[in-house]
């Protein structure tokens, strides 16, 4: 099948069809590059509904202690995990987080990533929140990945505030200086986060976050129901959130609420394989009609950027079927972050991303555990070619 693109300037998908059609169709046109695909297989450029990929500092040592027994939250109450990260993330120069990113979303995109959803969250104050946040805007003008960014402040409640405290600061500080930063086109964010928790953010106070962020015209896709059953599905779902993730402890209710709402479910199989939670629910939700999508949850808790992988863990470990998990990986990852329209499918009037892969069946990408830089050839988005696996020197 060869696939008709637009010209370059806008990168979106022409035509889609048989080869002898396509010949047809553009024989009065040239095109800067036609990719051979026989015997190779042309897949949605995928998409990660969740990373948290903007920070300093190396928790390797934590990764070390929850080998030897330690659970997140034993970590996170002694002052390690996100707090450790912040105290990092607060020292770090605006370039040394810009360059850090950047290498990581390489890494992203040539494991066939072609949108991804980034969100702050370890500043904590505005100050840092805002530095993480101008990083991911210039990335986003600079680099060839999409991104949706999403403000995460609440991500953990910093040291000397209590709940209320830090509520009250990200709703009359934080979310005002947003706005007006939006309104003047320096930062424009996509979506805003909570983690809701215990002994994080109780329900009432995401309730108020994510309600003043809605109200900003964030797009809401919060942290919830991790570790305890918080009723946060039920709370997303009343306020018309467009996802949540995690979701390992989601009750029976919160299944049925997400479902009715068409709440996107972003589910995590990195985190819970790391973390040895109980896995989500998955075949239930899909049962009972909720859009599960996927999320890679890199952060330095989970260090993975592949969604290859993070496809195959939902597999194995939450029985999705291969077919089941490439739609979360892609078209309901997209929806999650409110791009299905124009992200997600190979589809006429959508953006020209892609990935080439060389095998001939494309259950290979999620069925290979690893080394996707093998099987992944071409990765491509809007129409340009962004990545090309090159061969073994002298192979
Ligand atoms: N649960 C909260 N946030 C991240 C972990 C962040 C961190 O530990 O640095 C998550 O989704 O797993
Ligand atoms: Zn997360």
């Amino acid at each position: 099948m060869r696939l008709g693109l637009s010209s370059y300037r806008d990168g979106c998908i022409k035509a889609v069809g048989p080869v002898d059609a396509i010949r047809r169709q553009f024989s009065e046109t040239s095109f800067e590059k036609i990719i051979d695909c026989s015997g190779k297989c042309v897949l949605p450029g995928l998409v990660d509904a969740h990373t948290h990929p903007v920070w300093a500092g190396d928790r390797v040592h934590e990764f070390a202690m929850k080998l030897a027994g330690a659970s997140y939250m034993d970590i996170h109450q002694a002052g390690g995990g996100i707090h450790f990260t912040v105290e990092h993330t607060q020292k770090a120069s605006e370039e040394e987080l810009f360059n850090t990113f950047k290498h990581r979303l390489l890494r992203m995109i040539r494991a066939g990533t072609t949108l991804v959803e980034c969100k702050s969250g370890y500043g904590l104050n505005l100050e840092t929140e805002l530095k993480m946040l101008r990083v991911i805007e210039r990335a986003k003008r600079l680099l060839d990945i999409s991104i949706s960014s999403t403000y995460c402040g609440a991500h953990s409640v910093p040291k000397g505030k209590n709940v209320t405290e830090a509520t009250d600061d990200i709703i009359n500080n934080h979310l005002p200086k947003l706005k007006e930063l939006d309104l003047s086109g320096e930062i424009h964010v996509n979506n805003i986060d909570v983690f809701c928790e215990k002994g994080v953010f109780d329900l009432n106070s995401t309730r108020r976050i994510l309600q003043a962020g809605k109200d900003i015209g964030l797009r809401i896709n919060f942290h919830g129901d991790e570790l305890h059953p918080m009723k946060a599905a039920e709370l997303g779902a009343e306020l018309g959130a467009q996802a949540i993730s995690h979701l390992e402890e989601i009750s029976d209710e919160g299944i049925a609420a997400m479902a009715k709402a068409k709440c996107a479910a972003v589910l995590l199989p990195t985190t819970a394989y790391m973390l040895r939670l109980k896995q989500p629910q998955a075949r239930k939700m899909l049962q009972e009609g909720v859009i599960v999508a996927l999320g890679s949850d890199f952060n330095p808790n989970a260090y993975c950027f592949s969604m290859p992988m993070v496809m195959h863990l939902a597999c194995v470990n939450m029985k999705m079927s291969m077919n089941e998990a490439l739609a979360a990986a892609t078209i309901n990852a997209a929806y999650a972050l409110g791009r299905s329209h124009t992200h997600g499918s190979i589809e006429i009037g959508k953006q020209g991303n892609f990935i080439v892969i060389n095998s001939s069946r494309w259950e290979h990408l999620i069925y290979q555990f690893g080394g996707h830089q093998e099987l992944i050839e071409y990765v491509i988005v809007k129409g340009k070619v962004v990545y090309k696996n090159e061969r073994v020197m002298g192979y």
